[in-house]
């Protein structure tokens, strides 16, 4: 389980101002173990800076994230053991991978770095996680320039999950790809949070791919929560204005999955 308890962030207006401006207000919100969750709201909304602060990426100006009752952010605290519980996957997953280093080696880094895996164990593993997510073993020695941005994709997330984590955060990681590519690139994440059952968040702009997915939908607006709805396929859970116009506006293109809700 995640909490959140009165987690804010705010930022310096510019380089040589005092003033503050908050990208993200006190929030308080639990991700239970095992759920699929979506946080959509207009871009600056504050979505991608509650994530990072999830990750342990950002510092909060205020609260906190607990993982198992633990606080991530502590003086002199050490996010390595954090970051083995929360992977977040961004946009661009190019920049994400080292140019120079190969395929089955980024794959493998995570495993040296949290769980010493000697060459043997660490290879047998990179091939099971390349085979999970669809990358043919032949790939193992290609650098990422010689991949498509699916197979990048695809990378980013073997690697994510070579470290075990309890939550795997995606964030707007399916952006500027053609839909079919969107489609099977989340509908493989679908299936692999159901088969290893991970905390699954996506933060998206796209409330259609958050009904699609999602079985809890929290929508920010101008830094705040304005509410976390349980869904199960009937939008008349949404009570906020703001939220209804969201849908309203974006229902005409579903993404349409080829996955059964379970609830
Ligand atoms: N490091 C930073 N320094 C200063 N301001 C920042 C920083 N990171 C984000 N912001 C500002 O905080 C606000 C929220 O940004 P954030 O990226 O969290 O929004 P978002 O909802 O994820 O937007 P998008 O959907 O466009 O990615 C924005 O106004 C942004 O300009």
């Amino acid at each position: 389980m995640i909490e959140i308890k009165d987690l804010s962030c705010a930022f310096s207006d510019s380089l040589f101002s005092r003033n503050k401006f908050t990208a993200v207000s006190p929030l308080n919100i639990n991700f239970r173990k095992g759920g699929r969750y979506a946080i959509v709201g207009e871009s600056g909304s504050g979505k991608t800076t509650l994530a990072r602060m999830i990750a342990g990426l950002q510092k909060p100006s205020g609260g906190n994230v607990f993982v198992g009752e633990k606080p991530v952010y502590r003086k002199n605290g050490n996010l390595k053991e954090h970051f083995k519980k929360i992977q977040i996957i961004q946009q661009n997953s190019l920049s994400a991978l080292d140019p120079k280093m190969i395929v089955g080696r980024s794959i493998e880094e995570p495993l040296i770095c949290f769980f010493h895996m000697d060459r043997t164990t660490r290879r047998k593993r990179c091939e099971e996680l390349m085979g999970i997510c669809n990358l043919p073993a032949d790939y193992y020695s290609r650098l990422p320039c010689e991949l498509s941005g699916g197979e990048q994709k695809r990378v980013a997330i073997a690697r994510a999950l070579a470290v075990q984590p309890q939550c795997l955060i995606f964030d707007e990681a399916t952006n500027g790809f053609d839909l079919p590519l969107r489609k099977k690139i989340i509908e493989e994440i679908i299936q692999l949070q159901e088969s290893i059952g991970f905390t699954l968040i996506f933060i998206t702009h796209d409330i259609d791919l958050a009904v699609e997915v999602a079985d809890e939908i929290l929508v920010m607006r101008d830094s705040k929560l304005l509410e976390k709805v349980k869904f199960s396929g009937d939008i008349s859970v949404f009570k906020n204005e703001y939220s209804k116009i969201l849908l309203r506006a974006s229902r005409h293109k579903p993404v349409k999955l080829s996955y059964e809700r379970n609830n």
